[in-house]
Order: C-alpha cells, then sequence, then structure tokens
C-alpha cells in the first residue's frame, strides 16, 4: 500500500531530533529551513549541529523530553533507544520519523530538491536511500529551469484572477490558461516581461469576455 504523500507546514510547531550525530544534523537543518522550532536531546552532538539556531540539552533522551511536541525525529545509534523513544511518542500520539525504520515510521523523509517554488521529493519507500537521491538528481537535471521564474509571475496573477472572477468555472478555465502550453511557449520563445504581458491579457478587466465569466 503506497503512502499518502504531503508537504508539511511546520511553522512556529515544536519539533524535537532524538539523536545528535549525522542524521541528526541534516534533519535539524531541512526542519529549521521550514522554520520550526528545533529541540535536539543527545549526549554527543556534532560541532556543526551545536552551533544551530536550536535548543540543545546535551544528556541521554528522557520521557518528559516529548512532552507538547508535534513531531519527534528519532535518529540515535542504539535501537533499543529509538524502539523506547518511539513507544513513547505512540502514547503521547505525536508524529515520528524513525531514521533506522521506515517501516515503522510515520513518515519518511524523502530526497528533496528545491527549485525555486518547486519541490522535488523522491522516495522509494525505504527500498533504497541512495537510490532515492539518485533518482532526485536525475529528475532535478531533466527539470526545465523555466518553471521556477515562470511560476513565481504566474502565481501573482492567480490570486489576481482568484480575487476578481467569482464564477469558478469561468476562474479556473482562466488560471489553467497562465500555466497551459501556450503560455509556457511565450515565457520561453518571448521572455518574462511578454509572459506577463500575456498574463494581463487573461485578467478580466483587459478582457470583455470577462462580463460573462463573473
Ligand atoms: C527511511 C529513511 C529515513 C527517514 O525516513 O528518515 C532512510 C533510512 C535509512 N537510510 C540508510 C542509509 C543511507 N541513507 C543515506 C542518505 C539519505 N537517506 C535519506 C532518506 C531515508 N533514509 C529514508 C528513506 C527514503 C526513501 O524512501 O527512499 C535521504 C534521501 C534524505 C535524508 O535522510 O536527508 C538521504 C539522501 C540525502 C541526499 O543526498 O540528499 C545514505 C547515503 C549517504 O549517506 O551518502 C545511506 C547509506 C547508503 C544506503 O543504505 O542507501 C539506512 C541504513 C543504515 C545502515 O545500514 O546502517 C536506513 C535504515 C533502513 O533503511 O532501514
Ligand atoms: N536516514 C538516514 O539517512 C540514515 C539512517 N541511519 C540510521 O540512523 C541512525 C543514526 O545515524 P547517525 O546520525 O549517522 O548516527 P551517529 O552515530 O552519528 O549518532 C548517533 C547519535 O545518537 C546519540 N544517542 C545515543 N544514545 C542516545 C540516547 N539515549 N539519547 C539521546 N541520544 C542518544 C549519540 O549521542 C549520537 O549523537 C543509524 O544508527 C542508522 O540506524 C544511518 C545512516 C543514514
Amino acid at each position: 500500500m503506497p503512502d499518502f504523500p504531503i508537504m508539511l507546514n511546520l511553522r512556529t510547531r515544536n519539533v524535537i531530533i532524538i539523536g545528535g550525530g549525522g542524521v541528526a544534523l541534516r534533519r535539524a537543518k531541512s526542519l529549521l529551513e521550514a522554520e520550526a522550532t528545533v529541540t535536539v536531546v543527545a549526549p554527543n552532538v556534532t560541532p556543526e549541529l551545536a552551533a544551530l539556531p536550536i535548543e540543545l540539552h546535551q544528556r541521554n533522551y528522557q520521557c518528559s523530553d516529548l512532552h507538547g511536541m508535534f513531531l519527534v525525529v528519532i535518529a540515535t545509534n542504539d535501537p533499543k533507544v529509538n524502539e523506547m523513544v518511539h513507544q513513547d511518542a505512540r502514547a503521547e500520539d505525536i508524529l515520528v520519523n524513525r531514521a533506522d525504520s521506515p517501516e515503522q515510521s510515520d513518515f519518511i523523509v524523502p530526497a528533496v530538491a528545491q527549485v525555486g517554488p518547486v519541490t522535488l521529493a523522491v522516495s522509494t519507500s525505504g527500498a533504497s536511500a541512495s537510490a532515492a537521491a539518485q533518482i532526485r538528481d536525475q529528475l532535478e537535471t531533466h527539470l526545465d529551469r523555466d518553471w521556477s521564474p515562470l511560476l513565481t509571475l504566474a502565481s501573482k496573477y492567480r490570486h489576481m484572477l482568484q480575487s476578481t472572477i467569482n464564477d469558478p468555472k469561468a476562474r479556473i478555465k482562466r488560471i489553467k490558461e497562465l500555466t497551459n502550453a501556450d503560455a509556457v511557449r511565450v515565457f520561453k520563445e518571448q521572455g518574462a516581461q511578454a509572459y506577463q504581458a500575456f498574463c494581463q491579457s487573461l485578467m478580466p478587466d483587459t478582457n470583455e469576455d470577462d462580463q460573462q465569466d463573473s
């Protein structure tokens, strides 16, 4: 059965990482990028991790560490500790990511590439982490670089259409035109300015048909 892929908004959420090695460092960096409030608990912590803007408890895990947490990353090198933290987290209904066990995790951390507003995320369902990274690299290499600047512009016009065309059918038809094959062709062949003019021509006030649309 496949997992359910989601993009989690962790801004202002409390998350805790149990463990302070290489895996914990990777998780801390990406959690901080997502603007989560990050606590780390581990007796030994890499200097690079200790230097990050985290709340650090340099000691062994204790059950009370989980109070008030939305999510826990379990990344110690001791399977027994990992299991204990997991049981505690279950009892408190906290979302769990276990670095040593994709089968038991509530969610898997995929291999990620961020290209402007586009996120590529690849999971092999735990079959091979290094293969996930390879597939991510392949996809990133083939991603059309025009999407990033095009989407940054399109998003603005999409919001304008959302606030000006009331009829859902007409609105969605027009929104799709912002990023369809013709729109992409304008961006590619004539550049960002021509694309903006194209988007502008889809706005209700510059298009007479929209009297019926809205
Ligand atoms: C379940 C998961 C963890 C989770 O969900 O938290 C998991 C689990 C495990 N990884 C292991 C090993 C390695 N992991 C990496 C690297 C990465 N691992 C990542 C994700 C995930 N790894 C999740 C599944 C993703 C999926 O579904 O495909 C990446 C993509 C993202 C990230 O971690 O940041 C990141 C690439 C970063 C990048 O390049 O961007 C390397 C390569 C390296 O280190 O160079 C190796 C060694 C080579 C190999 O084994 O492939 C082991 C065995 C440990 C052992 O044998 O001792 C386990 C445990 C197990 O599989 O049982
Ligand atoms: N998801 C992934 O990409 C990978 C996952 N793994 C798995 O993740 C585990 C962690 O990997 P690394 O970060 O490389 O390990 P590491 O050996 O660098 O770090 C282990 C950390 O666990 C801490 N720790 C040990 N006992 C603890 C306790 N009672 N309470 C709190 N912290 C404790 C140690 O102080 C240390 O900071 C590995 O054992 C392996 O099972 C390993 C490689 C890649």
